[in-house]
């Protein structure tokens, strides 16, 4: 693997495979890697003939208060994890490298980026559009990968690309979980001892969720309600955001019909947020209980 930290350089390396009829995927990361990360990275080195990832903590999402100094970073470790997973070329720019000038341009979704993670995160999902955008410009993918676990994040990069008519193909990964149900994250680190045993609470409440759907309650506030009494009975567990949506629009939803229903979730664990959200399909989850 070849580690490049210029936008040229990496222009220069790629534009050679392109020549050649060479499918690029791309994986973008804030680094800091585990298992959730190298899931994408499997992905686009089974799906593509040359594999780039990138590690950018990138300053545009990060709001004035948020933790991008404290954001964990180990470069060296991460470059070991992806070298080893087949990754081609690892794009890891400085912050005077991807924007060498403060940035004028901005890529806005003011409708998708200001529900729910962006209603606590203001100015958030802006910063990743650009930064996505910038990226897909640089390495101009065929394919580029990203989690489920960040669901509002990949719906509105599959929006961007269709209302910009980005030219790549964007796959959504399935989120990748500890052996307690947390999600992997990056931000797990921050957790103490006690915050992490807490913290198994939350995909318990996306079961918490399907469980109550299944039961045949169609009306969403009543869902939403149950699912914050049931993490209430965890008390380090702060829930900022319970919703439950349309998957595509990010809507709110008066009564849960047949079709799947987005239940996402951001929680606070002392200062560490954790996002969490299943998918649930009402007439599977009814059946299932019938059956
Ligand atoms: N558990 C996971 N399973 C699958 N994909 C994941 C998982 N965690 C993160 N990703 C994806 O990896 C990509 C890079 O995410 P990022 O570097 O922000 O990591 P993170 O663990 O989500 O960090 P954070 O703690 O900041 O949320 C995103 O597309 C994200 O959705
Ligand atoms: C997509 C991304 C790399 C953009 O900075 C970031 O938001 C992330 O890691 O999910
Ligand atoms: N995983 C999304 C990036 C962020 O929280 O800033």
């Amino acid at each position: 693997m070849k580690t490049v930290t210029t936008i040229a350089e990496l222009r220069a390396v790629l534009a050679e495979h392109r020549r050649a009829g060479k499918s690029i995927g791309l994986v973008p990361t804030m680094g800091y890697l585990h298992v959730g990360h190298m899931e994408l990275v499997r992905r686009a080195r089974a799906e593509n003939d040359v594999v780039v990832a990138s590690i950018f903590v990138n300053p545009l999402q990060f709001g004035p208060n948020e933790d991008l100094a404290k954001y964990p970073r180990d470069l060296a470790r991460d470059e070991k994890m992806l070298d080893e997973g087949g990754v081609d070329f690892l794009f890891a720019p400085g912050v005077s490298d991807m924007y060498p000038r403060p940035m004028e341009t901005v890529v806005d979704l003011p409708k998708l980026g200001s529900e729910l993670e962006g209603a606590v995160r203001p100015g958030h999902f802006a910063g990743v559009a650009t930064v996505v955008t910038k990226l897909f410009n640089i390495v101009q993918p065929d394919r580029a990968y990203f989690g489920e676990k960040d669901f509002q994040q990949l719906q509105i990069i599959r929006r961007m690309v269709e209302d910009l008519a980005q030219p790549v193909a964007v796959v959504g990964v399935p989120t990748v979980r500890e052996a307690d149900g947390l999600a992997c994250s990056s931000r797990n680190v921050y957790l103490t001892a006690d915050e992490r045993r807490a913290a198994a609470i939350v995909p318990k409440a996306l079961d918490e969720a399907a469980r109550l759907i299944a039961s045949g309650i169609v009306d969403a506030a009543a869902v939403e309600q149950g699912v914050t009494a049931f993490l209430a009975t965890e008390p380090l567990a702060r829930p900022e955001v319970v919703a439950l949506r349309d998957p595509e629009t990010l809507e709110r939803l008066d009564a849960i019909g047949e079709k799947p229903v987005l239940l996402l979730l951001f929680v606070r664990f002392g200062s560490t947020k954790l996002l969490d959200n299943r998918v649930i399909a009402p007439k599977s989850a009814r059946l299932a209980k019938v059956a």
